[in-house]
């Protein structure tokens, strides 16, 4: 199956130092709604996985955040796409679980979801280094984009073959291109 990993804040949706926090807040990030249509159209499987700390931080509630996520379904619908799983990490970082990236709970789930060993050659796109390190755990392969927090990303240690994009439709250019 042709299954990509996106993750959420920088990647479809604007990000915020502050957290994105209500639906307001949340804004879509230029061609990112489109770019996931495209994929679907062209066959592929949508996932998403998303630390959202802002949770267990009091910023928002599980019903705002999925308020949220009924939102960038609909867009993402709207254009003729969908997104297939949406998993969530609402802890802290030092609630000590095992979904909140870089580790790879959430990379596991959707694999299980999928009835995957593993994700081995899953494009896994991000905008946070630590995106990317719990993607490949599972065998994923690491696209970094320019928007959200990537630039900052950008400044640091990349992980070995990330390949770095302006932004999410220029991720899904390339993967189409090279399906051809
Ligand atoms: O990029 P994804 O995983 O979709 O979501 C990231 C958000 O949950 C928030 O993650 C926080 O990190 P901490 O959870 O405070 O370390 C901060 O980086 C916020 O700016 C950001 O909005
Ligand atoms: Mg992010
Ligand atoms: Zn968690």
């Amino acid at each position: 199956m042709k299954l990509i990993v996106l993750d959420r804040d920088g990647v479809i949706n604007e990000d915020s130092d502050e957290y994105v926090k209500s639906l307001e807040e949340w804004i879509p990030i230029p061609g990112s709604l489109e770019a996931i249509a495209r994929l679907c159209k062209a066959g592929w499987t949508v996932a998403v996985a998303t630390n959202q700390s802002g949770v267990a931080r009091g910023k928002f509630d599980l019903s705002t955040l999925g308020d949220m996520h009924f939102k960038m379904q609909q867009l993402v619908m709207e254009q003729g796409g969908r997104i297939d799983l949406i998993v969530h990490c609402p802890h802290g970082p030092d609630d000590g679980c095992n979904c909140r990236k870089p580790k790879p709970g959430m990379f596991r789930s959707i694999a299980e979801h999928f009835g995957l060993a593993d994700l081995k050659g899953v494009p896994v796109v991000g905008d946070s280094h630590r995106d990317l390190h719990a993607g490949m755990l599972l065998g994923g392969v690491p696209y970094l984009v320019r928007t959200g927090k990537g630039l900052r990303t950008l400044e640091g240690t990349l992980p070995p073959g990330t390949q770095v994009f302006d932004d999410l439709a220029a991720v899904v250019d390339h993967l189409l291109e090279s399906s051809r």
